[in-house]
């Protein structure tokens, strides 16, 4: 931002937080934090109550029991919304007759910004020579520009995105890894919602993965990744133990006749191995495969495609405190 100096970002904190349809239970007893000047992935598969606990989040949903709040106020309780959060929720809608240009000056407007912030926001979000073009004539990705730069507005400390990948291309995907990026490095509190762990795998720094409403995993992706490990095959593991613990490098047996190393290092490895006289049979870095892990951790718990039996009634009414979505303007 070119404007007033970077605000400090807000702590999102949700405390046993429910929701009920009816019977069914989206949103079960979840607990976690996001903190400032970090990017946290919340991530579940669909229909594990993402949205939803959004929706609650930003006072657009009631929830059932339990605490939603931002700064350590519920949605709508903070006096200036629009400089507190900014949100680009899932299906958020512009007037399809109205430009770009227009869309962000209504909002400018009823939240009392200056209008030259719109012009900024247009800029900044890649999307200037699209202002006058009509909003219904944009493409998905041009919609989530455009919904970024609503959210961004009031220059918020926290910011809420949905899926904010969607419908991007991957030179738009790299272009939001930065921009996230960036806002974050001022300090911001960014919480963006994925159903996909490998899509942000990249951009986050946290996760909060979610599934059937419940938290399964909250931590650093670093934590996730676990250990660097190494897998060697030698003829003499013990002795390629012995060797690698004069160097440093602790190992134990693993299976098959393999040593588990604990470092990236392969060559490092491989030349302990070569200073104590031993063949290299196989020398290989365990991967990461965060996807599985992700697989592991939600299997089968896509409650949408469900076998009727856990599944959730039809959502008639979105059960929604106000019609409002988007920039919370
Ligand atoms: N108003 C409603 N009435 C009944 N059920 C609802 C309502 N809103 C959401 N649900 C159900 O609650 C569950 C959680 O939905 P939610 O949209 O929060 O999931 P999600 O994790 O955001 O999924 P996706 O990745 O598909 O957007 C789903 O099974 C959904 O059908």
């Amino acid at each position: 931002m070119t404007t007033a100096p970077a605000a400090q970002g807000a702590t999102i904190e949700v405390r046993d937080l429910t929701k009920t349809f009816g019977s069914f239970t989206a949103v079960d007893q979840l607990t976690f934090t996001v903190e400032p000047g970090r990017i946290t992935g919340f991530l579940g598969p669909n229909g594990a109550g993402k949205t939803t606990t959004l929706r609650m989040l930003l006072g657009l949903v009631h929830q059932t029991s339990g605490t939603a709040t931002i700064d350590g106020r519920a949605y709508g309780d903070i006096d200036h919304p629009q400089s507190m959060v900014g949100s680009a929720l899932e299906a958020t809608n512009f007037h399809p007759g109205r430009s770009g240009r227009d869309h962000l000056r209504v909002l400018a407007a009823a939240g009392g910004l200056p209008v030259s912030r719109v012009d900024e926001l247009l800029e900044l979000t890649g999307i200037p020579a699209a202002a006058r073009k009509r909003a219904g004539e944009y493409s998905m990705g041009m919609r989530q520009r455009l919904g970024l730069a609503a959210a961004l507005l009031g220059d918020p400390r926290v910011l809420i995105l949905d899926e904010p990948s969607n419908g991007l291309d991957p030179e738009g995907i790299r272009w939001l890894r930065g921009f996230l990026r960036h806002l974050s490095s001022q300090g911001k509190t960014i919480l963006v919602s994925s159903h996909q762990l490998q899509e942000v795998e990249q951009t986050v720094d946290d996760v909060v993965i979610i599934s059937n409403g419940r938290l399964v995993r909250e931590g650093a992706v670093s934590d996730l990744r676990g250990a660097p490990t190494t897998f060697v095959r030698t003829s003499d593991p013990a002795q390629l133990a012995g060797a690698l613990r004069v160097a440093d490098v602790m190992s134990s047996p693993g299976s098959d006749g393999e040593l588990v190393v604990e470092t990236a290092d392969l060559r490092l490895v491989g030349d302990v191995a070569l200073r104590a006289g031993l063949p290299v049979w196989e020398l290989r870095a365990r991967k990461h495969d965060l996807e599985a892990l992700f697989f592991e951790l939600t299997e089968g718990t896509n409650r949408n495609l469900g076998d009727g039996s856990s599944a959730p009634p039809a959502p008639t009414e979105r059960d929604a405190v106000t019609g409002q979505e988007g920039a919370n303007a």
